[in-house]
């Protein structure tokens, strides 16, 4: 007999176990939810939210920097503790609010660590060591995902800094070491170069933000070169150690003296903290799955449905295999409470583009960097395409040439790319880099989800003097 019988159990209440149990219930399903630590997850407190909310003043104070008669007037730099402290009023490590928002609306909140317990069953081990077992028809992993370690020399003995440390920080170190050239990487050594401290960014891959197309990597780290910022390509570290800090000159830090890292090609660099931004790992290895017959440690493999096993298990967010982004998990969310209503009632599930398959994963998942430049893509990059087979041709435009984007900002630089089906004669994939870009990508996530023909887009007229008459370019561009 178990303690507590419900529905729908869901195991992490980060933004993805959230919407999976909200939209469940709202659906008249009873609903609980166990989480660890705190209700909201890393990209309330640690990910997402502090980092924009740290992002968002260095990226305004350098647009002003572009603009004659505002830059002489806004000179001097950002205020650092009233950029800190706008961070946590955003992310202040509490979770008050939210869990009363689960409460009114009628979710069951269990603290606690969460273990499947064989089929349709979860054990919660609270903090005071009591355990509760729970009775579900469905459960639904939402357990997201932990820093990666890569195996480096020394790496435990410093204490390192993951995007806890980075995001919630109180102080400014006067240098920070970054290890990892991919999002994290090159969000943080904005932030923290702008603040004021000196960065050095360790990427053992031949360019920065390798997942998008080479000419935002390469973009970018003109910008973060010209900002001061030292970027070590196609460079390992293959040793990390922290100097005794008294006494030699080096910096000192909350604990202890500099971390000095060594270099694959022998050569050291330093820094008072060493930010770890080398990849997530799917947080399942201490989640009980193997009492299902699933391996411990690897993401939870869902279908389009969000199906892992038989019609009771269920992955979402990023221990699942879908994208790892707040926007994508709380999609997959929203199928997969759909999902589970719809078997709880018997129904059918629908098609591709239905609410019962996340198709989107597949087609269009859009992303947005914000760094500066921002780079906002969603969908197939041009290599990408051509890896999956698809006949493509690509074309870009820069940004600085429309009038809409020399009026935004002197000197504007950027551009953007559209990956096109040369048979279909749609768009698969496109990119957009610059100063407030962010938001132009979701005009091309609608037209790859809605597989807008060219000659149809033709029709879609941007308007006067705005950035987005890139599109029009573009489209000229590719002959039409
Ligand atoms: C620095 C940084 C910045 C980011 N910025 C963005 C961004 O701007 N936009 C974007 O879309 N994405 C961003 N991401 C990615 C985003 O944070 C994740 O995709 C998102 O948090 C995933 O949500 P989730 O609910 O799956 O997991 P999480 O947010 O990790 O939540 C999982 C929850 O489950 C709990 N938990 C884990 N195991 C158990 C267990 N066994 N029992 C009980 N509870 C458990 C955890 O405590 C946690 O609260 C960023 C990531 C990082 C690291
Ligand atoms: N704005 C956003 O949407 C946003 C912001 C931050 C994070 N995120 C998400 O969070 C996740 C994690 O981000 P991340 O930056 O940690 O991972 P990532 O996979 O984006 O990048 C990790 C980078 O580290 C490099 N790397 C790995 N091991 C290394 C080593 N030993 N030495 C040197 N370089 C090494 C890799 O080449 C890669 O470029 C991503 O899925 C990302 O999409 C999203």
């Amino acid at each position: 007999m178990s303690d507590l019988e419900v529905d729908v159990v869901v195991i992490g209440a980060g933004p993805v176990g959230e919407n999976v149990a909200g939209r469940a219930h709202q659906q008249g399903l009873s609903a609980a939810i166990v989480e660890s630590r705190l209700v909201g997850g890393e990209c309330s407190y640690y990910a997402c939210i502090p980092s924009k909310a740290l992002l968002r003043p260095v990226d305004l104070y350098a647009a002003t920097q572009r603009m004659p008669g505002v830059a002489e007037a806004v000179s001097g730099g950002v205020d650092v503790s009233a950029v800190l402290a706008r961070r946590d009023a955003f992310a202040a490590e509490d979770d008050t609010g939210q869990a009363d928002w689960l409460s009114g609306a009628g979710i069951t909140l269990l603290r606690g660590h969460g273990r499947l317990a064989g089929e349709r069953a979860v054990e919660v081990t609270h903090h005071d060591g009591t355990t509760t077992s729970v009775a579900a028809r469905y459960v639904v992993v939402a357990t997201g995902s932990t820093p990666a370690r890569p195996p480096i020399d020394g790496l435990d003995t410093v204490n390192a800094w993951t995007n806890q440390e980075a995001t919630q920080v109180k102080e400014i170190p006067a240098s920070l070491l970054i290890l990892g050239g991919g999002v994290v990487g090159v969000e943080m050594a904005t932030v923290f170069r702008r603040l004021g401290a000196r960065v050095t960014l360790v990427q053992h891959g031949d360019r920065l933000i390798p997942t998008t197309e080479p000419e935002a990597g390469r973009r970018l780290q003109a910008a973060l070169e010209a900002d001061g910022v030292d970027v070590r390509l196609s460079t390992s570290m293959t040793a990390v150690r922290r100097d005794g800090g008294s006494g030699d000159g080096a910096e000192r830090s909350s604990t202890g003296g500099e971390v000095v890292a060594t270099l694959d090609d022998g050569s050291e660099v330093r820094g008072s903290e060493l930010l770890v931004a080398a990849g997530r790992r799917p947080a399942t290895s201490d989640l009980g799955v193997d009492t299902v017959g699933l391996e411990p440690g690897r993401p939870l493999d869902a279908d389009e449905s969000t199906t892992v096993l038989g019609d009771w298990l269920y992955a979402v967010g990023d221990a699942s295999t879908g994208a790892k982004l707040t926007h994508m998990g709380k999609y997959q969310a929203r199928i997969c409470g759909d999902v589970v209503v719809a078997r709880s009632r018997g129904q059918e599930l629908g098609g591709r583009y239905s609410h019962h398959a996340a198709t989107a994963e597949h087609t269009a998942v859009p992303q947005v960097i914000f760094t500066d430049p921002q780079v906002a893509a969603v969908g197939y990059t041009e290599a990408g395409a051509r890896d999956a087979g698809l006949p493509v041709r690509a074309v870009s435009y820069e940004i600085g040439s429309v009038a809409g984007g020399s009026l935004q900002a002197d000197g504007y630089d950027g551009f953007a790319t559209i990956v096109v089906d040369t048979d279909r004669a749609v768009i698969v994939g496109a990119t957009f880099v610059g100063q407030d870009v962010a938001d132009m990508v979701h005009a091309a996530t609608i037209a790859i989800v809605g597989e807008v023909p060219l000659e149809r887009l033709w029709h879609a007229v941007p308007s006067f003097p705005t950035m987005s008459e890139v599109w029009l370019r573009l489209l000229e561009t590719y002959g039409l």
